[in-house]
């Protein structure tokens, strides 16, 4: 049988604690300051204790996973890292930045020659190509036979130049583009880490702190010699029915550079800092950013005693949907995950799919890295981007409840659209979590260099849930 104790006012605790009796003043006094003596040590040992956790947690690096379909600007946001903590090598390498924008820009002049050069062939459904369209498409050949210079010269031992095989549709709704016979389509250049194709570059270019205008083969001479004609190609009304005809939204896509050809296919052209930004480099495998975070700048937000490592790592990975295999080992070790969701691509489809729509895409993998286990206590940051993409789209007509039939009968406006995918995303967020964690999202269009304002918010958000987990705040 159990028994209780009966309850005492005799407190065995308070019995031990208690003075000795008959203690005198001396007696007293002496124990008061050994009483003192042993607290100080023990308070120096907890604090030596506490120093070392402090320590401990100092010398790992805060990671940060950046995660999201492919073009959601997993490497966009990465480059505003780069901008923000250090500015100075980032426009160190505006030069090397140059040859891809350049790439960016005869490449979307290509689309357009393929995609007027196939309305020609079809004939039917497309508006005929008259005198101009193809005197303007002859001009312009020497401008293509840049595009094989330029990707010979950032990754050398790439097949990408080879015709035909296709990884990225250039259709925004494949499923609606007209039948054969299709534009041909080229693989996208991609880049499989931020050193190699940059390595590549300097051997070409002779040191990335200078652009060496004068040099007889830099594409650059060329790209001017042809920038009035490219100009009068965007510009004309033939060519923009047979696009929108094809549904090529040159606009919504990434490396677009078309409506500021007068600057940037000018003569001495430097990218700045935004032309950066705008730059489409797919990305294969994993590129990592490591950086300092000043460590005067962090102490006085959160004070000594709050201190996390200072040195920051940054992880990029592919999104494209067979790359995704390659995310689950960076799932262990991460301080948070930036997750981005481009918002504007709800009447688009995957390149790699044209079956899934790309916003249920999103959709779908936020479920599942929300939902994963192994990422239970990793606090998630979502982005949803390409906001300005989604505005200009339906400032220019587009019905978001077209092709989002849960919208109903609410309000096509930005404000409304934006809103209710905030909603879904959190309301997943709150559903799926194996553990309630707190939610952080921002509305960002990361192509804009403002973004780095938010990056600091991020960060300090992971400092300060890191710091909770942590017990040391
Ligand atoms: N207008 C606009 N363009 C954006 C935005 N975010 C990214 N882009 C552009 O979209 C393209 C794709 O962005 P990336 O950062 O390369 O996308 P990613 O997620 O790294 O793609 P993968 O490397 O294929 O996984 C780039 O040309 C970006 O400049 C945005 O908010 N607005
Ligand atoms: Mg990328």
């Amino acid at each position: 049988m159990l028994s209780t104790s009966k309850p005492s006012t005799d407190d065995p605790l308070a019995r031990v604690f208690a003075p000795p009796p008959n203690e005198s003043q001396r007696d007293k006094e002496n124990r008061i300051r050994a009483e003192q003596e042993a607290k100080k040590r023990s308070d120096a040992i907890d604090e030596e204790i506490s120093k070392q956790l402090i320590a401990r947690k100092n010398s790992k690096p805060v990671k940060i996973l950046l995660l999201g379909q492919s073009e959601s600007g997993k490497s966009t946001t990465l480059k505003n890292f780069q901008l923000m903590s250090s500015p100075k090598a980032f426009r160190a390498e505006l030069p090397s930045w140059r040859a891809v924008i350049q790439l960016n820009i005869v490449r979307s002049v290509r689309l357009i020659v393929d995609t007027i050069t196939m309305a020609h062939q079809v004939g039917e459904g497309y508006p005929p190509l008259g005198p101009e369209q193809l005197k303007l498409r002859m001009k312009l050949s020497p401008l293509l036979r840049v595009e094989d210079i330029l990707i010979q010269k950032l990754a050398p031992n790439s097949q990408h130049h080879i015709k035909g095989e296709s990884t990225d549709s250039v259709f925004d709704n494949a499923s609606n583009a007209p039948e054969a016979p299709a534009v041909p389509i080229r693989t996208e250049l991609t880049v499989n880490s931020r050193s190699t194709w940059k390595t590549a570059f300097k051997k070409w270019a002779k040191g990335v702190e200078e652009i060496d205008f004068d040099d007889p083969a830099d594409p650059g001479r060329v790209l001017f010699a042809c920038k009035d004609d490219m100009i009068a190609l965007w510009s004309d009304p033939i060519v923009r029915e047979i696009l929108e005809v094809a549904r090529i939204r040159l606009q919504d896509q990434g490396g677009f550079y078309l409506d500021d050809l007068p600057r940037v296919a000018g003569e001495r052209y430097t990218p700045t800092n935004d032309d950066v930004l705008r730059a489409r480099l797919k990305t294969v495998g994993v590129t990592e950013f490591r950086f300092d975070l000043g460590k005067s700048e962090f102490l006085g937000k959160f004070g000594p005693g709050a201190s996390l490592s200072s040195s920051w790592h940054v992880y990029d990975v592919g999104g494209h949907r067979s790359m995704r295999t390659a995310w689950v080992p960076f799932f262990d070790d991460m301080n948070a995950i930036i997750f981005l969701a481009p918002i504007s691509c709800f009447d688009q489809v995957l390149a790699e799919d044209p079956s899934v729509n790309r916003l249920a895409d999103s959709v779908q993998l936020w479920t599942s890295i929300v939902s994963n286990k192994l990422l239970a206590d990793t606090p998630l940051v979502l982005f949803l981007n390409k906001c300005d993409l989604l505005k200009a789209k339906i400032e220019a007509g587009s019905h978001f409840a077209k092709h989002i039939i849960s919208y109903g009968d609410r309000p096509n406006t930005f404000e409304g659209c934006s809103n209710y995918l905030r909603k879904k995303f959190a309301g997943i967020h709150k559903e799926k979590s194996p553990k309630p964690r707190p939610f952080h999202f921002h509305f960002t269009s990361v192509t804009d260099s403002t973004t780095v304002e938010i990056l600091r918010h991020v960060q300090d958000d992971v400092i300060m849930q890191n710091l909770k987990s942590g017990g040391l705040l």
